[in-house]
């Protein structure tokens, strides 16, 4: 796909009302250094959005530059319509709440246990009671899949994907509609890493769950996201469905997803049938 077609593509999603992040021509740079430059993208409603692309072109700048926590030197980002920059403190309060996040190395907090963690946006944002806040979390800890004596444990006492899942449970504290996840199955074995992809899909089906997914997981890419989203050249360079990855003739985007590497993940029929047609293109 060449780069004006993603841009009319943007360009037409932007009138779509599911669309519930938009970024528009973002430039970001650290000193001289400059990370994204003229960066737009959208994340609409209900889906699991993958967002990948070589190690350092700036993903987790463009995550965190949504979240507020990066300055931006130009563009727009929009989160449920809302520009966070411009927003009174009033509006980036609603603005949070409505999100949750997962940062790459799950950072929990050590000293406190896996309830306590979870607690720990419902004191910031809520005014709930000792008592409504241990019901909450332990639903939290039930809809991630944790057994109820995960409550009381600390940190230092879970597994990798143990640790995972309560971090997921601290993003969903709040019961937000958009989780972001910077790498959420890095380190995890592949049977967690499924099992973790499992989850999410689960949450995005029945709780209507949008999902910004930082990845390097070829697997989660192919069996849980509905879209995908590239990053390369300091922009967003591609994005849509699996098909329009594996159709595309950017070097980059051909080589991740036809690689030695994503060919051994291509395992359902569905994926099989779209690499053949895709090589055939
Ligand atoms: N606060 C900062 N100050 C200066 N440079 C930064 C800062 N944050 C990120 N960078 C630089 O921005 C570039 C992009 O980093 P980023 O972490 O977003 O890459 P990434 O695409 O997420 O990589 P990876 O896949 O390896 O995690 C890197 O060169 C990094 O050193």
């Amino acid at each position: 796909m060449a780069a004006s077609d993603t841009a009319s593509a943007t360009e037409a999603s932007a009138e779509d009302d599911d669309v519930i992040i938009r970024v528009r021509g973002v430039d970001v740079a650290f000193g001289k250094a400059e990370i994204l430059k003229d960066c737009s993208m959208d994340v609409r409603r209900g889906e699991i959005l993958g967002f990948v692309g070589p190690s350092g072109a700036g993903k987790s700048v463009l995550l965190r530059t949504i979240l507020g926590l990066n300055a931006k030197q130009a563009g727009t980002i929009e989160v449920f319509g809302t520009d966070y920059e411009k927003a009174s403190d009033e509006e980036r309060l609603a603005v949070e709440q409505r999100w949750g996040v997962l940062f790459q190395h799950g950072a929990l907090f050590s000293a406190l246990t896996v309830l306590e963690n979870i607690q720990v946006p419902m004191r910031e944002y809520l005014d709930l009671s000792p008592k409504l806040m241990d019901e909450l979390a332990r639903i939290k800890i039930d809809l991630v899949g944790l057994q109820p004596d995960a409550a009381h444990k600390y940190p230092s006492e879970l597994s990798g994907g143990m640790i995972k899942r309560a971090a997921l449970a601290r993003a969903l504290a709040l019961d937000p509609e958009i989780v972001f996840l910077d790498e959420p199955t890095s380190g995890l074995d592949p049977i967690g890493a499924a099992e973790f992809d499992e989850l999410i899909m689960t949450l995005r089906d029945t709780l209507g769950l949008s999902v910004y997914m930082v990845t390097h997981d070829l697997d989660s890419l192919f069996q849980a996201c509905d879209r995908i989203a590239v990053l390369g050249k300091k922009r967003v360079l591609i994005e849509g469905p699996l098909q329009t990855m594996l159709d595309s003739d950017e070097p980059w985007v051909r080589s991740y997803f036809h690689g030695k590497r994503a060919r051994t993940v291509v395992t359902s029929d569905e994926g099989a049938a779209a690499s053949d047609n895709a090589g055939k293109n």
